[in-house]
């Protein structure tokens, strides 16, 4: 179906009559406080590598808004950090942050339980220092949870480039990237595939490289890019992205390039904007919340660009960037964004309501991939 600028996403889908009725908030959101998982069988994420690496920080960053300077006061990781994220977050998994000295021939380490419910292993090598003992490391790590579970996916941080000049990083990333592969060549493991990232606590790598490791494992994603896809070419607007506002990973985005500023706009508009609802937008004895159904928020730039930011459930935002000029269509835009929530709710309730295993019986959007669900709301796209 071709459809033209201008028309509304509501004539794509055939849904002009049924305008979204409320989600989100109400009796029909099941929250994950209200009948949590076992928190042993919501699906994983695991950050492991040496000592010092900077997995806990990558951690406490990301996830715990602490500040990239506070990690310097971190202290070592002595035991399996379990990280259940499910009640503020959308992404409902765990993360099981590991001691660098982990030892894979204790007979105490249970490689079978700890790797079979894992979704992703993120290997995080710390680019600042020599890495060969890193990629030895790397390798048994990845070739004993490939023997327990083949369908993990296997991520590598090239982490602390911060440090490293331009040329440096791309000369790291090559090294390490070809050494790794050889070393799964000669153990006849090149089914093994490793994807590689660049990433420092300092700037939004870090933020933008967990996004693509949490898109893996989101079986929704075709049919949310999908979405996003037709919304913005309905409404005249460059760019789009899901967002975790609690995280501030993005769980989906259309499909034209991320370029690393717009994503970088849009996490300091989130931030923006939470921050000052924290100080305006509570009531006064400090109840309330600083995202909630009403929050939507309009930034006009210096260069014709305007950011437009929208609540779409509890725990996710719209974020567009578009120009002046489309933004003159703002009725235009807001229609097709409640066609758009309305669609996005839907994708999610197909997935509520289809039987379902582990934390996806917690009443949240399943996050495994092993379970694929058929998200799409409509047929007709
Ligand atoms: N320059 C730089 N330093 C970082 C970065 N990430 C972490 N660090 C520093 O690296 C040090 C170690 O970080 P941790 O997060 O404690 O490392 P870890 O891998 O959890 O260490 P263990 O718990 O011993 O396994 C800290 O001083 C951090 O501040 C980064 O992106 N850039």
């Amino acid at each position: 179906m071709s459809i033209q600028y201008g028309e509304t996403l509501a004539d794509s889908y055939g849904v002009a009559d049924s305008f979204p009725k409320d989600f989100g908030y109400g009796e029909e959101e099941t929250d994950v406080e209200d009948s949590p998982a076992p928190s042993d069988s919501k699906p994983r994420i695991l950050l492991m590598g040496l000592r010092r690496s900077g997995k806990s920080s990558i951690q406490k960053v990301v996830f715990h808004k602490m500040s990239p300077n506070e990690t310097l006061f971190l202290e070592s990781t002595n035991k399996i950090y379990k990280d259940g994220l499910s009640s503020s977050s959308f992404v409902n998994f765990q993360i099981w942050d590991f001691p660098g000295q982990v030892d894979f021939f204790d007979p105490t380490f249970d490689c079978e339980m700890i790797f079979r419910g894992t979704g992703a292993l993120i290997f995080v090598i710390d680019a600042q220092d020599d890495y060969v003992e890193a990629l030895g490391r790397l390798h048994l790590t990845v070739s004993r949870a490939y023997r327990v579970n083949p369908e993990i996916n296997f991520e590598v941080f090239i982490h602390k480039v911060d440090g490293l000049s331009d040329d440096h990083k791309i000369e790291t990333q090559r090294d390490i990237h070809q050494r790794a592969n050889d070393d799964l060549a000669d153990a006849s493991l090149e089914k093994l595939h490793l994807s590689f990232y660049l990433t420092s606590i300092y700037d939004h790598s870090i933020f933008e490289a967990f996004s693509k490791v949490v898109q893996k494992l989101i079986p929704q994603l075709p049919t949310l890019e999908n979405l996003l896809n037709i919304f913005i070419s309905n409404s005249g607007i460059e760019k789009a992205f899901l967002f975790d506002v609690v995280s501030k990973i993005y769980i989906a985005t259309d499909s034209s390039p991320v370029d690393m500023q717009s994503y970088e706009l849009c996490c300091d508009m989130i931030d923006v904007v939470i921050d000052v609802s924290c100080i305006y937008g509570l009531k006064e004895d400090g109840s309330g919340s600083a995202y909630d159904k009403e929050s939507m928020a309009i930034i006009k730039l210096n260069n014709t660009t305007v950011l437009y930011l929208k609540e779409v459930t509890k725990f996710l935002a719209l974020v567009c960037i578009l120009r002046e000029e489309s933004f003159e269509r703002k009725g235009l835009i807001d229609y097709n964004f409640h066609c758009f929530r309305k669609a996005i709710h839907e994708v999610f309730e197909v997935g509520l309501s289809t039987p379902r295993m582990g934390a996806q019986a917690a009443g949240t959007p399943c996050l495994m991939k092993t379970v694929a669900l058929n998200g799409t709301p409509r047929s007709t796209v």
